[in-house]
């Protein structure tokens, strides 16, 4: 699991107590979830390049930095990935967004795309994936095979999570070994396609559906 990153932040691990809490309601889930995912991006943009730049100040020539990679693009997976847009925008404001809708199948589990609409410069992008749930993989493997088709690099593609089951970690990662996956945790195990101990389906979560 050597592209897989666990975030350990203490305050990113507090505020995933709180959505795992099954008493947790739509309104504190979802506010939680944005907070949560702003943190996440805080904490994965770490790695983002940086070129020496000089800046005049009111006192003098200061030797700054600045941005230098590529610009970002964010792929919120619909509809769970919708809720941790606003976190990623935040910090990201002049991200381009493109958006990529899957539902699993009920008894498969298997995922089907149902929309797809991209920036057209996403292959040039450094392109920050976001869907809440990593659990058999299916969704996010999908997910990057369309990104590829379209002619993005995974050596470009961060995918950011927040509970992650090792099965899904595997088959991504077996799926794409280039790609950068973070998360929140890393659970035990899937029962009948769920994260166990997880936090339920976090679509129904965030928008009170079932
Ligand atoms: O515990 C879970 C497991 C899955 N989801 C939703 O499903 C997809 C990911 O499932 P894959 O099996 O990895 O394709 C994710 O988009 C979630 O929306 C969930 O909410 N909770
Ligand atoms: O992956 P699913 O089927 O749970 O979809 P949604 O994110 O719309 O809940
Ligand atoms: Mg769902």
């Amino acid at each position: 699991m050597s592209n897989f990153r666990v975030m350990n932040h203490p305050l990113i691990q507090h505020k995933l107590t709180i959505i795992r809490n099954k008493d947790c309601g739509t309104k504190e889930f979802r506010e939680v979830v944005n907070e949560i995912s702003r943190l996440l991006a805080f904490e994965v943009s770490h790695e983002m390049p940086l070129k020496n730049v000089q800046v005049k100040t009111p006192m003098g020539i200061a030797k700054s930095k600045a941005l230098a990679g590529k610009k970002v693009a964010i792929v919120p997976i619909l509809r769970a990935g919708l809720g941790m847009l606003d976190g990623v925008l935040d910090l990201i404001p002049a991200a381009k967004v493109g958006f990529i809708g899957m539902y699993r199948d009920e008894k498969t589990f298997k995922p089907h795309e149902y929309f797809c609409k991209l920036p057209s410069d996403i292959a040039d992008r450094q392109i920050f994936v976001i869907d809440p749930m990593l659990a058999t993989g299916g969704t996010a493997i999908m997910t990057i095979n369309a990104l590829v088709q379209h002619g993005a690099n995974p050596s470009n593609i961060k995918f950011v999570c927040i509970v992650a089951a090792p099965e899904g970690v595997k088959a991504l990662e077996n799926a794409h070994p280039k790609l950068n996956i973070y998360a929140a945790a890393l659970d035990d195990h899937l029962e009948n396609g769920y994260i166990v101990p997880g936090l339920g389906d976090a679509g129904d979560r965030l928008y009170g559906t079932k």
